[in-house]
């Protein structure tokens, strides 16, 4: 039985006269402790996939399972760290991830949720914005304190829709490094949403590609088969890494071409009308009796 299991899923969106089927189909095994990443264009349907995972939304068709069993609603074995940051506005950095932690540990006593709360914040390097409101702070930064907040939680599931996105590379690098020390010394399961090639192959165990929606599913998955710790000082000397970065580049440009060639295929064939003047019958002296 796998882990984390996405069954023949299906959903859409709207009525049946103005519908849009975003996932069909899709069907993913995770094991535990292993690290998928998701690649895919913009407006797939990888956020959809997401929601999916944690509970929030409920397929068409099929089922989604944790340990076999359907899950039916969001809960705390599955984290999901949101692209939009998702911060409470009223709520100082310390604020947001402590309430997320209180409700996670309620048994936790005040000086526990005060340390716990910090060490993740730390981790993030926001200490200096403790304090600060959400409106206060940069988007990257806002991405930090979402991230901090989702890892502070614990849960066995990360599920991080495209994390690092605002952020400049030397932290993403930073981050990067730090969600796969989380990743390692917990021995989480990951679900990852990037559109950047470099990180999914630096740090999943396997890339699965979102085909271009309508009706996206799952294509087949290429292994990461490099062998950990990665040194991203010299991956890009590493042929092995070269080669696999340029395969999941290579299907990614090819799907690509693909659906704008289907697009075209698809464009409606005017029929080829030349107007008539109308205007000498209009000019015409009407008989009235
Ligand atoms: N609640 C909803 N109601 C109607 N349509 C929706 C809803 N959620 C998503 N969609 C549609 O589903 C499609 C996929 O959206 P989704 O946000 O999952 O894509 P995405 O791959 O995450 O995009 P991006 O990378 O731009 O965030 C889009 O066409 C979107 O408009």
């Amino acid at each position: 039985m796998a882990y984390l299991e996405l069954d023949n899923v299906s959903i859409g969106f709207g009525p049946p006269s103005n519908r849009t089927e975003v996932l069909t189909d899709v069907n993913l095994s995770v094991e535990e402790n292993e690290f998928v990443a998701i690649i895919g264009f913009s407006g797939s349907g990888k956020s959809t996939l997401m929601s999916l995972l944690a509970g929030l939304q409920q397929p068409d068709k099929g089922e989604v399972r944790l340990h076999g069993t359907v899950i039916g609603q969001p809960g705390p074995r599955l984290g999901i760290m949101f692209q939009n940051y998702s911060l409470l506005p009223w709520l100082t950095v310390f604020g947001n991830i402590e309430l997320a932690v209180r409700q996670v540990f309620p048994q936790f006593s005040n000086a526990q949720v005060k340390e716990h709360v910090e060490r993740y914040v730390e981790m993030v390097s926001l200490t200096p914005a403790l304090e600060k409101n959400p409106h206060e702070l940069s988007g990257g930064m806002r991405q930090r304190v979402s991230l901090a907040r989702t890892l502070a939680m614990q849960p066995e599931v990360l599920l991080l829709d495209e994390p690092l996105s605002a952020l400049d590379a030397l932290t993403r690098a930073v981050l990067q490094d730090e969600i796969i020390r989380i990743w390692e010394e917990d021995k989480r399961t990951v679900v990852m949403i990037t559109n950047d090639v470099d990180e999914a192959t630096l740090m999943a165990d396997r890339i699965v590609p979102l085909t271009i929606g309508p009706r996206a599913t799952l294509a087949e998955a290429f292994p990461v088969t490099l062998e950990r710790p990665r040194d991203r000082a010299n991956l890009n000397t590493n042929p092995e890494f070269m080669k696999l970065k340029n395969n999941v580049t290579r299907f990614l440009v090819g799907m690509n071409q693909e659906s704008k060639e289907l697009q075209a295929d698809n464009s409606v064939q005017m029929p080829d009308i030349k107007p008539r003047d109308f205007t000498a019958v209009a000019r015409r002296p009407i008989n009235i009796r």
